[in-house]
């Protein structure tokens, strides 16, 4: 037996394991499910995964493999609250768009067991989850080019009930999308939302394409399949290929290479969200008095307990003409814990006129 032929072995005496464990970590799992069915009980217990994810990792004797293992474990309890979620009917994820969307995309990342609804507008995602028909809401919230998308901020700041439960970054990729047999050679006329052409407009012009706008890059795919003709292509997703049937033509044509979206993913607040401290990001929202350096004050708080300031983004506060409301997003600093948080809201509460946690969450990645 060479090397790889032993390793190989050695993997799949491993894996036969692995996968016996897998079955009794699931069974107890279960009954976790019962207990919360009963109790109805949030899914998601940020403190009992951060001590699980600290307790098994000093476990491991090879201080390299630690940040490995600790990816893994982390893994195996997001399938395990995908699980639970599936069996307690709570994993309906909604989402504004259609099918293929950003939104769409970002959703099928973060929830790939979930079970998804659309929504006309981004106030239908915030209804959905308000309601109880959809435990999830997955929303753009900002993007590295286009900035804010105010409205969505402004929607939380007018739902008491909901609070960010995660956040994740989607780096937006556009390719060239056309029916099977379509190649570069044949393709004249490129359809899509204004600005993904616009994104794309180097490449359109070097090819000279012909361009028409579209109202989302997922609706230019759909009509491109739906036409069957290899003289029209789309700009949009690769993900967005794979619903439609289409083919990648040329794939990463944008020039803006580091267009990233951030997503975040809103739920309605069984209780405030669970503050742990290192390797959190907490979202505030505050108003301020009308007093000199209320603001100032509230700031260096912040930055007095060693709380990074990641941004800063003022909106005026509905119904009430220039009048304002700030949102604040902080990095827990290493070492912190849930009593360190909660001493800076304490403090904050006292400086700020109103203060609400909005999230406590960690920053997910899409990539894997
Ligand atoms: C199993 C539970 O549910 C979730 C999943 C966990 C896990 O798989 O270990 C841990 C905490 C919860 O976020 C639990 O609450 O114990």
């Amino acid at each position: 037996m060479d090397l790889l032929q032993q390793a190989r072995a050695e993997i799949d005496t491993v894996d036969a394991e692995m996968a016996a464990l897998f079955e009794r970590r699931m069974r107890a799992v279960a009954d976790v499910v019962r207990y919360k069915a009963e109790t109805g009980k949030p899914v998601f217990d940020a403190a009992r995964e951060a001590a699980v994810l600290d307790k098994n990792t000093a476990r491991i004797t090879d201080e390299a493999l630690r940040p490995y293992y600790r990816a893994f474990l982390s893994d195996a309890m997001s399938i395990s609250r995908a699980y639970q979620r599936a069996r307690l009917g709570r994993d309906t994820a909604a989402y504004q768009g259609v099918p293929g969307a950003w939104s769409h995309i970002a959703l099928r990342r973060l929830f790939p067991f979930a079970r998804e609804t659309a929504c006309t507008t981004w106030g239908e995602v915030f209804d959905a989850v308000q309601n109880g028909d959809a435990q999830f809401g997955v929303l753009p919230f900002e993007n590295s080019n286009a900035g804010d998308v105010s409205t969505v901020l402004d929607l939380l700041y007018t739902h008491p009930d909901i609070i960010i439960a995660r956040m994740c970054d989607l780096p937006i990729r556009q390719d060239l999308l056309g029916v099977p047999g379509a190649t570069l050679e044949t393709v004249r006329t490129v359809i899509s939302h204004p600005q993904a052409l616009a994104q794309s407009s180097v490449f359109v012009q070097q090819h000279g394409f012909k361009t028409s706008t579209w109202g989302n890059t997922a609706d230019a795919a759909r009509h491109v399949a739906e036409l069957n003709d290899p003289s029209v292509a789309a700009i949009a997703s690769a993900e967005t290929a794979g619903l439609y049937g289409l083919q990648i033509l040329s794939a990463g044509i944008n020039a803006d290479g580091d267009n990233t979206t951030r997503f975040i993913v809103i739920e309605r607040a069984a209780a405030a969200p669970a503050m742990t401290g290192e390797g959190q990001r907490l979202a505030l929202l505050f108003t301020a008095r009308h007093k000199p350096g209320q603001l100032a004050a509230a700031l260096d708080q912040i930055g007095a307990r060693g709380f990074n300031m990641e941004c800063i983004k003022s909106r005026p506060l509905p119904h009430v003409p220039f009048e304002y409301y700030f949102y604040v997003q902080i990095v827990c600093p290493a070492g912190s814990t849930g009593a360190g948080c909660q001493t800076l809201l304490d403090t904050l509460t006292s400086v700020c006129s109103t203060l609400r946690l909005l999230g406590a969450f960690t920053l997910d990645s899409t990539e894997k």
